[in-house]
């Protein structure tokens, strides 16, 4: 099997992440600020647990070369995408030690904890199944609101978030990390009980994604925006 088949089985829940409101509001301009904030406050404390997932790929890793490629992806994420979400944060007047201070919400912890729980108890490849939907599905909207000409770009608040996922830094370790998961997946038959299983994994880590998103938009509801 490859990657685009587990997007393929779990078709209607990849959709609702990659088009979420959330999404759409963004890319519009038009996302409340609360919403932008409690997101970003959140996506710090989850790009940290992602990095703990990811050194916990290399712990499994069963090859040399994968450990290597599991600890580039801790360097982009510790150095490239969380040094990035910093700088851009600062412009919202968020501070690295105000983001350190923060409560981890439901939903983050729920999902973090899920790939983390779902590496410790399984191999290589189930820890990489929970992983995928996050870089391939931010890779997709990046390119999806690069692609689209309603996307606004001047005057945008958001503009930031858009360059760095449609960016060709993030493209381009998006690529190289399904490129290795499609490695990883080569061997494994679709309509086995591990091909099923492996979906099962994605599909509740996309989710995870959707609710993730929600999350976001719940913060204006709680803060009567
Ligand atoms: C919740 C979430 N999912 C994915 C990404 C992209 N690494 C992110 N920053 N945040």
């Amino acid at each position: 099997m490859k990657h685009q088949d587990l997007i393929n089985a779990c078709q209607q829940d990849w959709d609702a992440y990659i088009q979420h409101s959330f999404v759409q509001q963004l890319a519009k301009g038009t996302l409340a600020h609360t919403c932008y904030l409690h997101y970003l406050k959140q996506d710090f404390l989850f790009l940290k647990q992602y990095a703990r997932a990811y050194a916990l790929a290399i712990y499994k890793a069963n090859t040399l070369a994968d450990m290597r490629g599991a600890l580039l992806s801790v360097n982009t994420l510790l150095n490239s995408e969380i040094s990035h979400h910093v700088s851009y944060c600062a412009n919202w007047g968020l501070t690295e030690s105000d983001m350190e201070a923060e409560d981890e919400d439901a939903g983050t912890v729920a999902y973090t904890r899920y790939v983390l729980d779902t590496g410790i108890k399984g191999d290589i490849v189930d820890l990489y199944a929970a992983l995928a939907p996050c870089s391939m599905g931010y890779a997709e909207i990046g390119r999806n609101l690069s692609a689209d000409e309603n996307t606004k770009l001047q005057g945008n608040p958001f503009i930031d978030w858009i360059t760095l996922y449609a960016g060709e830094k993030f493209q381009q370790s998006a690529a190289q990390g399904t490129a290795h998961i499609d490695t990883l997946l080569a061997e494994i038959d679709l309509e086995s009980q591990r091909g099923q299983n492996l979906i099962k994994i994605f599909r509740t880590a996309t989710r995870m994604e959707t609710a993730f998103w929600q999350q976001g938009l719940n913060a204006a509801l709680e803060n009567n925006v």
